[in-house]
């Protein structure tokens, strides 16, 4: 499983550098602007340079309405100034339909300009509350549109977390479909070291991760801290190294 963090500025972002042996993916976010809320180019490009070479960055285009034309030249500006995973929040989607036709437009926008991005169509967990697309159509949008990965975050964040949203045999049920269609399947919604058991367990590929390594668990007030990833990423390899010793050995 690697592990995405998402800072929300540069300096966040040199934080996120000092912990770099520990975490996969340097993610890009405005938290104060939504969910997926969307940072400026300028942060994005000062981030690509201040983070590893190796560390891929991504970048949130935002909670976004669906307006095909808009989000597509969002996810354009995202990839040019330097993130290879682009993050697609299907805020303003009500239908699977509605999705597609987004992530068909932001596929050919980022892979027009650097055929090697990852796009990310990302819906959320507790969709129920916002009236957006159902969760587990993701990976069914995500695959019809060319995507790469799907993925659910929460909209709100009010300190519920994924599974109380989407319960771990759900979310199994869409790392299953997102498989099943050669996608990445990525999962995050203020995840807790306590559940990284069930998410290696389902087989996640990705979990994305803000609350938990910032300063008293706050993604708001608080800022990431070195020490906190480094604890998360003790347990997520605790969590590989116990699932690992259940699995049958074949031969
Ligand atoms: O993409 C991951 C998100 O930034 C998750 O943030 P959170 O853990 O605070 O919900």
């Amino acid at each position: 499983m690697l592990l995405l963090i998402s800072p929300d500025s540069v300096e966040e972002a040199l934080d996120c550098a000092k912990a770099a042996e520990y975490l996969d993916i340097v993610d890009v976010k405005k938290p104060d602007e939504g969910s997926l809320g969307a940072n400026f180019p300028w942060v994005i490009r000062e981030i690509r340079d201040a983070v590893p070479a190796a560390k891929p960055v991504s970048a949130t285009v935002g909670d976004v309405p669906y307006k095909p034309g808009t989000v597509a030249q969002a996810a354009l500006g995202a990839v040019v100034s330097g993130a290879t995973y682009i993050k697609v929040g299907l805020y303003g989607c009500t239908t699977p339909d509605q999705g597609i036709e987004v992530m068909r437009a932001v596929v050919r926008a980022v892979k027009d300009h650097r055929p090697e991005a990852l796009v990310v169509a990302s819906g959320y967990a507790d969709a129920h509350r916002v009236g957006c697309v159902n969760p587990l159509a993701l990976p069914d949008i995500a695959a019809r549109s060319g995507a790469d990965a799907a993925m659910l975050d929460t909209a709100i964040k009010d300190g519920t977390r994924l599974f109380d949203h989407v319960p771990p045999d759900l979310c199994a049920e869409f790392v299953r479909l997102a498989h099943a269609s050669g996608l990445l399947a990525a999962l995050a919604g203020s995840v807790k070291q306590a559940d990284l058991a069930p998410l290696t367990r389902i087989g996640t590929d990705i979990v994305g991760v803000r609350g938990a390594v910032c300063e008293g668990g706050d993604r708001n007030a608080g800022r990431i801290r070195p020490h906190l990833v480094a604890a998360f990423r003790a347990e997520m390899d605790r969590q590989a190294r116990e699932h690992s010793a259940t699995l049958p050995v074949v031969g």
